[in-house]
C-alpha cells in the first residue's frame, strides 16, 4: 500500500474512533502516527463542538500534543479508572492478539490499557494479519545488564537487535529505558511467548497485548471496519 493511501485510510479510521468519545468521559489516549490524527480530531472538536473530557496520556509527545490543542490531560494516578482507550496497534490478528511498540511507548501503553474499562485500536487495513510476527516485537528493558538480557534472547532464537535512536545510539523510552526488538516472523504462541518474556529479569514489559482489545476500527476503502472483540462484553 502507498504511503499516501495509508495515511488517508488511518485518518478516516481515527475520525471514527475519535467519535466514540463523549463529553465527560476520561479518556486513554494511546501513541504513534494514527493516534497523532485522532488527537488532531479530539482537538478540533474541543474546539468547535465544545467536546469535554479528561485525556490520559501514554507518551510524553501525546501528552504535549494534546495539551497544545487545548485537551485537558491528566496523569493516570488522578483518576480512579478510564472509561475508554483509544490507541494505535502494529499488527493485530483475527484472535484480536496484537504487537504494540514500534513507537518504543509499550509500557505506558499497557499500564493505561491495563486500567481501562473498554480499549479501541485504530489501524490501517495492513495491519490486519493472519499471524502476528512479521512485524518486529518491542521489549523494554532496564539498562541495566541490558547485555546478557539480549543473549538470553539470542540463545532462545529471538534474534534480537537493540533499538537505536536516529543518532545511532541507543533509543531511551519516556522511563528511560531501551528497547529489544525480536524479529520473530511468526508468533505461533503468543501467550507461551509472553509468559516467557515477563519472566526475564530486567524485561519490564513486552509488546504482546493478547486479547485485551474490544473493537478495532480498521481504515479500509469505502469507510472504516468495525471489527468487535467477542470475548469482551
Ligand atoms: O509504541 C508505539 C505504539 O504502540 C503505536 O501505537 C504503534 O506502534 C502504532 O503506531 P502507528 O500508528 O504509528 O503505526
Amino acid at each position: 500500500m502507498d504511503a499516501e493511501l495509508q495515511n488517508k485510510l488511518k485518518k478516516e479510521a481515527a475520525r471514527k474512533a475519535a467519535s466514540y468519545v463523549k463529553n465527560g468521559m476520561v479518556v486513554g489516549l494511546g501513541s504513534g502516527s494514527t493516534v497523532k490524527m485522532l488527537v488532531d480530531e479530539l482537538g478540533r472538536r474541543v474546539k468547535e463542538e465544545d467536546l469535554q473530557f479528561t485525556g490520559v496520556a501514554t507518551s510524553i509527545f501525546t501528552a504535549q500534543q494534546a495539551k497544545s490543542l487545548g485537551i485537558k490531560i491528566v496523569d493516570l494516578d488522578m483518576v480512579d479508572s478510564i472509561d475508554l482507550t483509544i490507541d494505535g496497534a502494529d499488527q493485530v490478528d483475527s484472535n484480536f492478539n496484537g504487537i504494540k511498540g514500534g513507537g518504543g511507548n509499550l509500557l505506558w501503553e499497557k499500564i493505561v490499557a491495563i486500567n481501562s474499562k473498554k480499549i479501541v485500536w485504530v489501524v490501517d487495513k495492513s495491519k490486519v494479519v493472519d499471524t502476528i510476527g512479521a512485524f518486529p516485537l518491542a521489549v523494554d528493558v532496564i539498562p541495566f545488564g541490558s547485555q546478557h538480557v539480549m543473549q538470553n534472547f539470542d540463545k532462545a532464537g529471538y534474534e534480537p537487535v537493540l533499538r537505536l535512536d536516529k543518532e545511532g545510539k541507543p533509543f531511551k523510552t519516556d522511563s528511560n529505558n531501551l528497547i529489544i526488538d525480536l524479529h520473530l516472523h511468526k508468533i505461533e504462541e503468543p501467550t507461551q511467548l509472553a509468559d516467557n518474556l515477563i519472566q526475564t529479569v530486567g524485561v519490564v514489559e513486552h509488546g504482546l497485548f493478547l486479547n485485551m482489545v474490544s473493537e478495532v476500527v480498521v481504515g479500509k476503502e469505502g469507510q472504516p471496519e468495525i471489527l468487535v472483540n467477542p470475548n469482551i462484553g
